[in-house]
């Protein structure tokens, strides 16, 4: 032990004697450039460590990874954990989340895959004179060091720093307020080129206030997750990253409503595409490339916004087996429409979701909505192109419980016996939307809560009392087409078994056809 302080203590007195020399000899600029040096060999040469130095800015640009990091270290699990560490708050534009950074020159551990890093915030003053900027630089040069063992170089880079980019990417989405588009200027672009117009997304629907059956929710929720976390299934099975929902039901069902609950689950922006606003189909693709990824493209009233029963004009005339088909009769070919109609059709929209163009652009969920499933062309409803028909009818017993819960604070348990029978009666004679249950609900939140569900029953059972009379007269009135109309109805439930499904509220996946 004693010989080890005087090894050390001779070293030490080396080291004295070489900065005495060094402090005699030298101007200050050299020294400062030999000490450089000299702990730049240390480093390199003796350490078995390997640093990585992250500025702020690199030459004249802002480099991006230094703020990837920032926003990565003030998620860092040893800052979250509060070990001491002094931390910046800060409030980025657009948001309303406030976040963590580390103070200056302080450091911070870190692991990845089971190997330690630390990182080092370094912050020094700029020299001024010398170079030269176009743009006022700030009076301090920022960066981040990580320190690395030599030795987990090759495991740790690039997929540390890969790892960084996409959490920060994450961290940036998670805490900037969402944004809801819309292409009211058809297709005319904003000074930065821009053809969307955008709003903060603050709509307060979720699937916690949805009312549906819940197994429904349960299936719809699992789907989106499985969506949202597909990347790799989706790269494996080479399919364009994107996911077709087709809502219909009557008015008042809650289709806007899911949407709105599907963007805030997932928390993803939403495009309202406004189709009417779109002329042809070369502005509709604009449109569709400026959208971002993790977004929901949204196109309500599907049948009012197209004419889909006339999907391509050139496909009326029969077309001789044995001659190959010329362009202009192949509905899906990209442009060939434009060329046509001057137009926009289902088409040049097809291409968006399903064709060529699907992959321009990742994580993309398209839902239409529609009254009116039967007017929609075969080619939007036929297998594998709206990946989930979801349809949402009148208000069952299971919603109605939601909606009692949203609006009048009643849980299930506080229900007398009775009372859940006759309302179950009441809601299933009824035939009346969620919308119109909601109203009935807001005009008795204010009472007390037995008083509310009583008044609340009674209007229902009026509905239903309305309903049932409703029902006697249009049997009454229809008599003889009754026959004609049961032949209709038969025919249209072959062609589209969801529609006849009833007045549940219900999905029809994938899974329910058997694929
Ligand atoms: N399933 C539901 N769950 C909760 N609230 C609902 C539901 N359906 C309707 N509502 C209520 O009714 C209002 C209208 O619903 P929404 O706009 O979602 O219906 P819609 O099916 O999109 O109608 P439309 O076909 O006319 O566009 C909503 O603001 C919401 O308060
Ligand atoms: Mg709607």
């Amino acid at each position: 032990m004693k010989e080890h302080w005087t090894s050390l203590a001779s070293l030490m007195g080396v080291l004295a004697f070489l900065t005495s020399i060094l402090h005699t000899l030298f101007p200050p600029e050299l020294r400062l450039v030999f000490l450089g040096l000299i702990r730049r060999l240390t480093r390199n040469f003796l350490s078995s460590y390997a640093y990585f130095d992250i500025t702020e800015i690199d030459g004249v640009s802002t480099n991006e990874l230094y703020s990837a990091v920032q926003l990565y270290l003030s998620k860092s699990a040893a800052i979250s954990a509060g070990c001491g560490t002094r931390l910046s708050l800060t409030r980025p534009v657009n948001s309303s989340a406030f976040t963590y950074t580390l103070s200056n020159n302080d450091r911070v551990d870190d692991c990845f895959q089971g190997k330690p890093v630390v990182w080092e915030h370094v912050v020094v003053p700029r020299q001024n004179g010398g170079s030269f900027s176009w743009r006022p630089l700030p009076d301090e040069k920022r960066g981040f060091t990580l320190r690395i063992r030599k030795k987990d170089r090759a495991a740790l880079l690039p997929k540390y720093l890969d790892h960084i980019m996409e959490t920060a990417a994450e961290i940036r989405r998670r805490s900037q307020d969402r944004l809801l588009y819309t292409n009211t200027r058809g297709g005319g672009m904003d000074p930065r080129g821009h053809p969307w117009e955008s709003v903060p997304f603050k709509h307060p629907s979720t699937f916690d206030t949805l009312a549906m059956d819940p197994t429904r929710k349960e299936e719809i929720m699992a789907d989106l997750c499985a969506f949202a976390n597909g990347k790799l299934f989706y790269e494996k099975a080479g399919r364009a990253w994107k996911r077709g929902y087709l809502l219909y039901g009557p008015p008042g069902t809650g289709k806007s409503s899911m949407i709105a609950a599907m963007a805030n689950f997932l928390r993803y922006d939403v495009y309202d595409l406004e189709l009417t606003e779109v002329h042809t189909n070369s502005e509709l693709r604009k449109l569709l490339m400026k959208t971002t990824s993790k977004s929901i493209i949204v196109i309500e009233d599907i049948d009012c916004s197209l004419n889909l029963s006339n999907r391509n004009p050139a496909r009326k005339k029969p077309m001789p087996l044995n001659e190959p088909p010329v362009p202009e009769m192949r509905p899906n070919a990209v442009g060939m429409d434009d060329a046509l109609t001057k137009s926009i059709t289902l088409s040049g929209l097809l291409n968006f979701t399903d064709g060529l163009w699907s992959c321009c652009g990742n994580e993309r969920i398209f839902v239409f909505t529609t009254n009116h499933i039967e007017k929609l062309d075969p080619a939007l409803l036929r297998s594998g192109r709206m990946d989930m028909h979801i349809f949402l009818s009148y208000c069952s017993f299971p919603a109605l419980k939601i909606l009692m819960r949203n609006y009048l604070g009643i849980e299930e348990h506080e229900f007398d016996n009775g009372i859940l029978s006759d309302l179950e009666e009441a809601i299933g004679e009824a035939e009346i939307t969620p919308a119109d249950v909601s109203e009935i609900l807001i005009k008795n939140r204010c009472l007390k809560k037995c008083e509310a569900v009583i008044k609340s029953l009674e209007a229902l059972k009026c509905r239903a009392n309305k309903s049932k009379v409703i029902g006697n007269v249009a049997v009454k009135t229809k008599g003889s087409e009754e026959g004609e109309e049961e032949e209709e109805q038969e025919k249209r439930a072959l062609e589209s078994p969801k529609e006849a499904k009833g007045t549940m509220v219900g999905c029809i996946g994938k899974e329910e056809k058997g694929e």
